[in-house]
């Protein structure tokens, strides 16, 4: 039992991550096509400090959009801000705390947001954390699916409203949410989404990033319905060499030393995707896509399940305490 529960996951993640390699080794990295202007338009990043997050934060900001980095590290969130401004000559970059494991900062965060009334074109879900060991958020969720999914669905859901009073028909707001090939290897287990009986850190991840799939594709549904000028979609990054990392174990990050060296994508290369997802003009009005390598790929058969994506919507909205609209 503690066998398949425990390395079955495992075995998944790296079997993927092997596949992800061979890809990244036989295909050059995406390049982005000429982007726009963004002038006056406004993206939040969450986890924009560092990683894949900051090179989104600094690329949309040198579109010309106001960006702000929303993170739970506030002196490395600074640090961020300056170094963009600096780099760019940019002053319109900022730091807001947000703390994604707390369902009480997030709504901070949101009224904070929202008593400032700037609009929101731009909704980034980056902010991640992998391979935690057994470890809860503030309000008692296992940390992977309460952060990388629980926090990102309060947040999406209580910004809404900004996002669609800030679109129109032909320049949708966009949300892009950063998920992950692991999500191939994720089993949604409704009725412990809080945790297993055994523990397992690899499926852990790959269900927070199943899970973002999921709520990806049921809100663009949601927003197709309600004919919101709203767009939702999620996008993988590929293997990034960046902090995401460190819960390796000992030897792990040992031979992962020259193989990201070898194999890995720069976080700039990484970015690349989400970047392309909220700003490409070609991208206008498309929802309920999973782009890989700046192309839209087929994510895994039951990101596609709608009544899973019903049952995850109904359960997670209870979990946030949200109304289900
Ligand atoms: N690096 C990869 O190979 C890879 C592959 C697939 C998907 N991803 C995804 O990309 C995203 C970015 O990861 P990265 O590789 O840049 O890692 P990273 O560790 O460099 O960055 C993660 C960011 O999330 C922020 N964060 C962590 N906990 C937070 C919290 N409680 N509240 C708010 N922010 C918090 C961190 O401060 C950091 O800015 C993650 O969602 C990750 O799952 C990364």
């Amino acid at each position: 039992m503690w066998l398949l529960a425990v390395i079955l996951p495992l075995l998944r993640v790296y079997f993927i991550g092997v596949k992800v390699l061979i890809y990244q080794l036989l295909h050059k990295p995406f390049t982005l096509p000429v982007l726009p202007r963004l002038n006056g338009r406004v993206a939040i990043v969450t986890g924009g400090a560092k990683g894949i997050g900051y090179e989104t934060s600094r690329h949309l900001a040198s579109l010309g959009m106001h960006v702000v980095i929303a993170g739970n590290k506030e002196e490395e969130g600074l640090k961020a801000v300056k170094k963009i401004q600096e780099e760019s000559g940019h002053r319109k970059v900022e730091f807001m705390y947000l703390d994604l494991a707390s369902l009480k900062s997030v709504r901070q965060f949101v009224q904070k947001y929202k008593a400032r009334s700037l609009p929101l074109h731009t909704l980034v879900n980056n902010a991640g954390v992998m391979l935690v060991p057994e470890r809860k958020t503030e309000d008692g969720f296992e940390l992977h699916f309460g952060l990388n999914y629980l926090g990102h669905f309060l947040l999406t859901n209580l910004l809404l409203d900004v996002l669609r009073d800030s679109g129109q028909s032909g320049k949708c707001s966009r949300i892009v949410t950063v998920s992950s090939a692991t999500h191939y290897g994720g089993q949604l287990n409704l009725n412990g989404l809080q945790g297993r009986s055994c523990y397992s850190s690899h499926g852990a991840y790959s269900q927070s990033k199943l899970a973002l799939v999921l709520f990806t594709y049921h809100l663009q549904e949601q927003l197709w319905a309600r004919g919101d000028p709203v767009t939702a979609n999620a996008v993988d990054p590929g293997m990034v060499d960046t902090d995401l990392y460190q819960n390796l174990c000992a030897p792990a990050q040992l031979a992962k030393k020259p193989v990201a060296k070898l194999l890995f994508r720069t976080p700039a290369e990484g970015a690349s995707t989400a970047v392309y997802a909220a700003a490409a003009t070609e991208l206008e009005g498309l929802g309920g896509l999973y782009l890989y390598n700046g192309q839209n790929k087929t994510s895994s058969a039951s990101s596609y399940d709608k009544q899973l994506q019903e049952k995850l919507w109904t359960k997670s909205c209870a979990m946030v305490l949200l109304q289900e609209t």
